[in-house]
């Protein structure tokens, strides 16, 4: 048994995988809910992830902040818990035992897998390609950037979405799939409402910079040694501790382009021995050209490769016999439960392949990191007592609340008709540089909603979308911004 090559240095009841906001808020649960229970967080990074200031902004809708902080915060909260900075290299399901890079070996009882993804570059190993998961990344990303006259974005994700609107001082060209902007997150009559401000200068911050969340500056205790591990992925105002300026004296300057991929990522050399390549007046200025699928060629600084995201799993892989959803991610049914015997996975690293209620849906974000390391806590602790415990209530319905080009954005639902076809309706109130509202409706009952802007209609919508109340008498009333909605339905 490989497993058993090492030493058992110490068998812990419980032991989590990952320091992000899933692999904490898991460890949270586990320490405080047995607290004579060993309880080990592994993790690669040097620092972990802890949410703060959370605030239950309706039954379902959650806000915080996350900050990054040494682990001895969480060893003091909780005084059985041990933090262990180290990789998993191996884990051996037979004889419940993880392997780290520093050739340690764990025992667990039971063990919670929350190694979290990394970014799908469009290639790898090509140094002009960046890809932004964690504070490493970003202040990578931002110190190529105070040097760049032009990147090129691909992907029309969150990261797309966040940085188009960012960066100033740099033009930025961006290459998307589809017909409109952010289709991860809306559709084209929101798309629309926001073009207009990647077309005005942004307007100047009332607090330039906010207090830097994300540094690596101190170096945490380690019991390994060796290469930066890749840290937790970054999450809510990321880009406010951190300057995003460009070597031009612009502020927004994007060119965008519609319905196309990236065809080929060449050098200044590769260009000059290809004559026949057709590329913009500048020919040969640039560290980089990126040709794409509409006959476009653009020579820029580098390329920001915003494509999504991978599950992290292979080290976990080898000569286990995990269960893979098409995505990758380790699939885990409605006790997060994957398909080792004993091993739970939360977070960006698993796909829920429980029966999904019809109103909500997996998306990699920080909620649900939270959400689904806190459950995974319970459902462990509940297995290892032997006590039932049910799916719980925040998997019914999605939620999500954002920022995008500086405008509060709230998502429920099946905000974008997911899985309807063609059998639902929309209504929409839009007020130019105010508000963006989105009902969808289905035989009448409301089941997914995008507010953009100070709708304050978040809760009551939340409330008509969980009671799937007949709406189809009240029509486009339900829009009416002269009516009070919530008078209405009290
Ligand atoms: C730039 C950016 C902006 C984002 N903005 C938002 C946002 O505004 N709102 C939102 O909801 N979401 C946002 N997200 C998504 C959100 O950050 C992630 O969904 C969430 O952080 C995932 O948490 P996690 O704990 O599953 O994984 P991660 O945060 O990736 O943590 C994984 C942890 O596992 C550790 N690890 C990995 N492999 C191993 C191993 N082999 N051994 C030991 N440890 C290991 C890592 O060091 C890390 O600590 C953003 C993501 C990015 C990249
Ligand atoms: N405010 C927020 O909530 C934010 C959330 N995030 C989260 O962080 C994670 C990483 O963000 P991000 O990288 O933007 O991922 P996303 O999953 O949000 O978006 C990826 C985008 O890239 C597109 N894409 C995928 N492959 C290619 C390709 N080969 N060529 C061109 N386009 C491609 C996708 O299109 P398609 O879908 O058609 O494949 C999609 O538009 C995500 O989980 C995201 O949800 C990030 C920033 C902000």
């Amino acid at each position: 048994n490989e497993g058993m090559a090492n030493p058992k240095e110490k068998t812990f009841s419980f032991v989590v995988v990952g320091g992000g906001i899933a692999g904490v808020t898991c460890v949270e649960q586990l320490a405080s809910q047995i607290p004579s229970a060993d309880v080990a967080l592994i993790t690669a990074g040097p620092h972990i992830k802890a949410v703060t200031n959370y605030k239950q902004v309706s039954k379902l809708l959650e806000e915080f902040d996350v900050e990054e902080c040494p682990s001895s915060v969480l060893e003091e909260k909780f005084h059985n818990l041990t933090v262990i900075h180290s990789a998993v290299k191996s884990l051996h399901t037979q004889s419940h035992t993880v392997e780290t890079a520093d050739g340690c070996v764990f025992g667990y009882e039971k063990l919670c897998i929350c190694s979290g993804g990394r970014p799908k570059l469009l290639t790898q190993d090509n140094p002009n390609v960046l890809g932004i998961r964690d504070t490493d990344s970003a202040q990578e990303f931002q110190k190529r950037l105070s040097k760049a006259k032009r990147i090129v974005v691909v992907g029309n994700g969150g990261i797309a979405l966040e940085l188009v609107y960012e960066v100033e001082g740099c033009e930025v060209v961006w290459a998307i799939k589809d017909k409109a902007i952010g289709n991860t997150f809306f559709d084209a009559g929101a798309a629309q409402f926001l073009i207009p401000l990647l077309e005005a200068d942004k307007p100047e911050r009332a607090s330039p910079c906010k207090r830097p969340r994300y540094t690596t500056e101190e170096s945490a205790p380690s019991c390994g040694s060796g290469p930066t591990e890749a840290g937790s992925a970054l999450g809510p105002d990321w880009h406010e501790g951190i300057v995003l300026r460009g070597a031009e004296q612009v502020s927004h300057r994007v060119l965008l382009q519609y319905q196309c991929e990236v065809e080929k990522i060449f050098t200044s050399e590769e260009l000059l021995n290809s004559p026949q390549q057709t590329v913009g007046p500048e020919n040969g200025s640039w560290p980089i050209y990126v040709q794409l699928t509409n006959g476009n060629t653009f020579g820029c600084d580098f390329v920001v490769s915003a494509t999504g995201v991978v599950p992290n799993t292979e080290p976990f892989l080898h000569s286990n016999k995990f269960a893979l959803a098409d995505d990758g991610g380790l699939q885990v049914d409605d006790h997060m439960m994957t398909s080792e015997q004993d091993v739970y996975a939360a977070g960006d690293v698993c796909t829920a392949c429980w029966e999904h209620s019809p109103l909500w849906q997996q998306m990699r974000l920080w909620t649900q990191a939270r959400q689904m390391g806190w459950y995974a806590g319970r459902c462990m602790v509940a297995h290892l007592l032997s006590e039932p415990i049910e799916l719980d209530f925040c998997f019914e319905l999605f939620s999500h609340i954002t920022k995008f080009f500086s405008y509060k954005v709230v998502l429920l639902g099946k905000f974008n008709g997911q899985g309807l076809g063609p059998n639902h309706e929309l209504l929409v109130r839009c007020t130019k540089g105010q508000e963006y509202v989105k009902v969808v409706l289905s035989g009448g009952r409301m089941v997914g909603a995008v507010l953009i802007g100070e709708t304050d209609l978040e809760e009551t919508f939340e409330n008509l979308i969980l009671n799937q109340m007949d709406l189809t008498p009240y029509g486009e009333e339900l829009l009416n911004p002269n009516i009070d909605i919530e008078d209405y339905f009290d």
